[in-house]
């Protein structure tokens, strides 16, 4: 890889040293790398990462991270690695390399980034109205419907407005194959800047407000959960008030694998729902349940034949929305009280600095790094 770093470094620097990019351009292709649609490869990201420090701090000044922390170890690397090339190249490769990983056809409709920053952030969250149902789609298919950074505060950002639009329920449902993998294992990789305690804590941040929107949201929450589910996307269900399964799916919370816990309320709603010894074996040693398992144990209200499901679900939510809106948030007020929210959010915030301490462990490490390095999956 260090290689690699130094022979693009120096091939791009040769190729272009007449351009000098401006800091205007080198600004807008920071904010162009946060709007790609399809994700780079960490390959890219580590270039990207190092000839960003070059480019506004100069030659790597930071001392080696330790042995474990893996992830530092190889950005410090490619850092290092530029040794003294100069910030304004730097930039330069850093523009020219933003501007290799967008396609002609975007780079031309582009225009200024911040004003198409909505509607590409829109694509991998797709929220839509009709018929008194909001609905939310992750739309990463080719991702499995990962959950990424950005995701997790579109989501959030996309119930608040619903808890308030004129809809009688929202609906949640993957697009493609999984209803979605979880949590984007890419977004322990891609610390920008700062140091990796902050990047918890912020990690942290993002979730406890995320689950706290679940928590509070007062209309009827469904899932149409069209195929398999893993992580944060299982344990969320615990929040929904129906549940709808393909026979296809499967419900697996790998927390252990990956050197993490429970989020989303489950070290409580989970046990709550299908009693401790099956949530135990579930949150603890990761067993994947089948739809079947899944509607056994309480997590699923009913289960349909994959090619049925969605003329089923959908005919039957259409006629649900038509019921008297305000009976039906008065009746899920009653059933989640105010002071079961008030447990939920006291369960979420003690999950989240759980998970903040997780998250920068050795376990949670390796982990993250078996899966980019494809030695590792589910
Ligand atoms: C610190 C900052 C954090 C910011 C906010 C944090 C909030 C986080 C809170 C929650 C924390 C954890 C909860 C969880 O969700 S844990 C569960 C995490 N998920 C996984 O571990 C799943 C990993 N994926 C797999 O094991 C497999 O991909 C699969 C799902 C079993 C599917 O296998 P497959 O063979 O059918 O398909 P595959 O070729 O692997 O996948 C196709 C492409 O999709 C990419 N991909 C799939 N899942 C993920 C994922 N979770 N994260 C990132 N990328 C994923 C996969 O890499 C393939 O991509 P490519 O084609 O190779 O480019």
């Amino acid at each position: 890889l260090l290689q690699v770093v130094r022979f693009l470094a120096a091939r791009v620097h040769l190729g272009r040293a007449t351009m000098r990019a401006s800091q205007k351009d080198f600004d807008n292709a920071v904010k162009q790398v946060k709007l790609l649609k399809e994700d780079p490869g960490n390959e890219v990201k580590v270039k990207l990462y190092a000839l960003y420090k070059q480019a506004t701090e100069g030659s790597c000044n930071v001392p080696k991270p330790g042995v474990f922390d893996f992830i530092n170890k190889v950005k410090w690397d490619a850092w290092n690695a530029l040794g003294s090339l100069p910030k304004e190249t730097a930039r330069q490769n850093y523009v020219d390399l933003v501007s290799s990983l967008i396609p002609s056809s975007e780079a031309s409709s582009r225009g200024e980034p911040g004003t198409q920053e909505k509607l590409l952030a829109s694509e991998d969250v797709v929220v839509t109205s009709e018929d008194g149902i909001t609905k939310i789609v992750f739309n990463r298919p080719t991702k499995k419907n990962a959950i990424t950074t950005q995701m997790y505060q579109e989501i959030t950002q996309a119930l608040k407005t619903a808890s308030k639009d004129n809809s009688a329920m929202t609906v949640f449902t993957g697009n493609g194959d999984y209803y979605s993998s979880g949590n984007d294992l890419t977004n322990f990789t891609s610390t920008p800047s700062g140091n990796i305690e902050e990047f918890a804590k912020r990690g942290a941040d993002i979730l406890r407000d995320f689950v706290d929107t679940f928590i509070d949201f007062p209309k009827p929450l469904v899932a149409v959960v069209n195929g398999p589910a893993v992580g944060i996307s299982v344990t969320t269900l615990g929040l929904f008030d129906v549940v709808y399964a393909s026979d296809k799916a499967t419900f697996h919370t790998p927390f252990s694998h990956l050197g993490q816990t429970p989020e989303a309320c489950s070290s409580y709603t989970f046990p709550k729902i299908m009693g401790p010894a099956k949530a135990n074996e579930m949150l603890i040693f990761g067993k994947k349940l089948t739809a079947g398992e899944a509607y056994a144990q309480g997590l699923v209200t009913e289960v349909f034949p994959d090619s049925t499901l969605q003329k089923e679900v959908w005919a039957r939510l259409k006629a649900y929305a038509k019921l008297p809106p305000n009976a039906m948030r008065i009746s899920k007020s009653l059933i989640k009280s105010s002071s079961e929210r008030e447990k939920l959010h006291a369960v979420n915030a003690e999950e989240c600095t759980t998970l903040q301490a997780r998250w920068l462990s050795e376990e949670c490490i390796g982990a993250v790094t078996s899966f980019m390095s494809r030695k590792a999956k589910l």
